[in-house]
This record gives structure tokens, C-alpha cells and sequence, in this order.
């Protein structure tokens, strides 16, 4: 995998980034997430795994604002977000992708680049219709922009293509990119590299390094593949039936009894285990 530098020397003194504390998510009489907690530091990358169903989206969506938590708080550079609106936790620098693709497929990657750049717009309507030069420097600002983030993930060469003629592969590139372009400071990533073969999944592995060396980003990411998490992360939280059942380095996390019991899926209502214990283990040596 990369020789691109893990989290930046002093990330552990700085002020966090993310502070998830006792947050509680329900639907109905289900507790998605329970009296979760954790810490993210800023420059780093830091996943959230564990088994299906063990509350890793909803613990997303309630970061993100897309669902209220029903107790705790969360803080963005120490200010609570969580009372906040998806649209102002996006303005302040938290962008996200999606689990399920949702791009639209007759644009082009550049044009559904451009759109994501909507959050950044300054230029008032008018302004952008009569061509007037702070509109027309905003756009040229914006093409730069999108030209960047493409070729940050590799996709330089497909900026003219229509986004639903490309491989699923390439379009989960073209999300991420997506994200890039609302120029967050925290970026949250919903499965990466589900459904990808190894090759992109490495690719992909590449472009989270990158960009968090060359823009000093802090990533957040949920990901079943182990030999992604473990090659990309600084710190893992591990959830299950809702819980934070282990916090540490992907070494520490990954010898956790804890941690290779749940994957084992030893409670009756954990579906297909992601991992046997002996894979969690070869996987990440
Ligand atoms: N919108 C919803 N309505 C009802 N229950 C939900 C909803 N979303 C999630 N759940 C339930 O909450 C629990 C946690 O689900 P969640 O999707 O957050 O887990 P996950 O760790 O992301 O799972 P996966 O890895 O399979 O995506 C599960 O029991 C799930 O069935």
C-alpha cells in the first residue's frame, strides 16, 4: 500500500476535530446507536467498523445532521453541530459521501463536479448571468477547483464523460471527488470501497492518503474491507449493537478479543460475520 505519511506529528495535542459524546440514535423501539462516544483528531484518519447492523451509517447520519440524535452531542472544532441542520454542518467544512451511489448519470464528471461547488458559490445569480468579472474569476476559480479534485482521485482523463456510462469503481472515485470539491476540512466516507475490486480499492487507499497529506484533511471513514481499514488508519473505533466496544491504533484494535469475538458474530443477532478472527489477523499483518 502507500509510503504517503500516516497522521501529522502533534495530531494527538491539537484540539480535536470531532467529538462524538453519549450520542443515542433510535428508530421506533430499536437503538441504532447507544451512548456512543469517540474522538476524532484532526489530520488523521480514523474508522469506524464493526458487523453489519452495529449502528456505523446511523452513527454517520447523526454526525452529518440527517438524523437527531435522541441523546449526547456532537462537536465539530468545538462547536455542537448536532442541534445544527445538514446544510449548515456542510457549510462548516463536514462534507460526506454516500453508502448508495446517488450521482446523476447523464452529467458529465466535470459538470457533477461543478454542481458540488454550489456550497462555495459567492457570485449572486445576476452577477453569474451578466458575466461580470467577479463571477467569471469565481468560475474560472471553481474549473481549477474541480480539475484538482479529479485528479486527486485519479480521474483527470474522465472529467468529459457522461458520470452513468463509467465502471461502479470510477464512480465511487467521482464521489469522493465530489466531496473534495465542497473543500471540507472533515470528510466523512459511508463504504468507500464496497463492491470494488482490489485494484481500486488500492487506488482508493491511495487517494485518502493523498489527500490528507497534500490538504491536511481529517477523514472519518466506515468500511467493512479490513485490509483497507487497517492500511489507512490512524485510529479505529469499533462498534457493535450500537456500543463503541473498542477505541485504539488498528494494532490495538486488531488483537482486541473483544473486537475478533464480535466479528466472530458470537450474539444471536449479528447477521454473516464481515470477518473470521484468522482473517481479521492475516489480513492486517
Ligand atoms: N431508518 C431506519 N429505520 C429503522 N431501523 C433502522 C434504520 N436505519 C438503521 N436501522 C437499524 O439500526 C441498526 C443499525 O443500522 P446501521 O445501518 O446504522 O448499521 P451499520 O453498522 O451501518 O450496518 P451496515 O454495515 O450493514 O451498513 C440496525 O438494526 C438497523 O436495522
Amino acid at each position: 500500500m502507500s509510503d504517503l505519511p500516516r497522521a501529522r506529528t502533534g495530531a494527538d495535542q491539537a484540539a480535536p476535530e470531532l467529538v462524538v459524546e453519549g450520542v443515542t440514535v433510535r428508530f421506533g423501539g430499536v437503538t441504532a446507536v447507544a451512548d456512543a462516544g469517540f474522538t476524532v483528531r484532526p489530520g488523521t484518519v480514523h474508522a469506524l467498523i464493526g458487523p453489519n447492523g452495529a449502528g456505523k451509517s446511523s452513527c454517520f447520519n447523526a454526525i452529518t445532521g440527517v438524523y437527531r440524535a435522541a441523546a449526547g452531542t456532537v462537536h465539530h472544532r468545538r462547536e455542537r453541530i448536532d442541534t445544527l441542520r445538514p446544510a449548515a454542518i456542510a457549510a462548516r467544512g463536514v462534507a460526506r459521501t454516500f453508502q448508495n451511489l446517488v450521482l446523476p448519470g447523464e452529467l458529465s464528471v466535470y459538470d457533477c463536479l461543478r454542481v458540488a461547488r454550489h456550497h462555495r458559490t459567492r457570485a449572486g445569480v445576476l452577477a453569474t448571468g451578466l458575466g461580470l468579472p467577479s463571477a467569471r474569476r469565481e468560475r474560472r476559480r471553481d474549473a481549477e477547483f474541480v480539475r484538482e479534485a479529479a485528479d486527486a482521485v485519479g480521474l483527470a482523463d474522465l472529467l468529459g464523460h457522461p458520470v452513468g456510462s463509467l465502471p461502479y469503481g470510477i464512480r465511487k472515485k467521482v464521489e469522493f471527488a465530489r466531496a473534495l470539491c465542497a473543500e471540507p476540512t472533515l470528510l466523512l466516507l459511508d463504504e468507500p470501497v464496497a463492491g470494488i475490486n482490489d485494484a481500486e480499492s488500492d487506488e482508493m487507499a491511495e487517494a485518502v492518503l493523498r489527500v490528507r497529506a497534500e490538504r491536511g484533511l481529517t477523514v472519518l471513514l466506515v468500511e467493512h474491507s479490513m485490509p483497507f481499514v487497517m492500511g489507512v488508519s490512524d485510529h479505529v473505533t469499533v462498534l457493535q449493537s450500537g456500543r463503541v466496544i473498542a477505541d485504539g491504533t488498528p494494532q490495538q484494535v486488531r488483537n482486541d478479543p473483544v473486537v475478533i469475538a464480535a466479528y466472530l458474530g458470537d450474539t444471536p443477532t449479528t447477521p454473516e460475520p464481515a470477518l473470521s478472527s484468522g482473517e481479521l489477523r492475516d489480513q492486517t499483518s
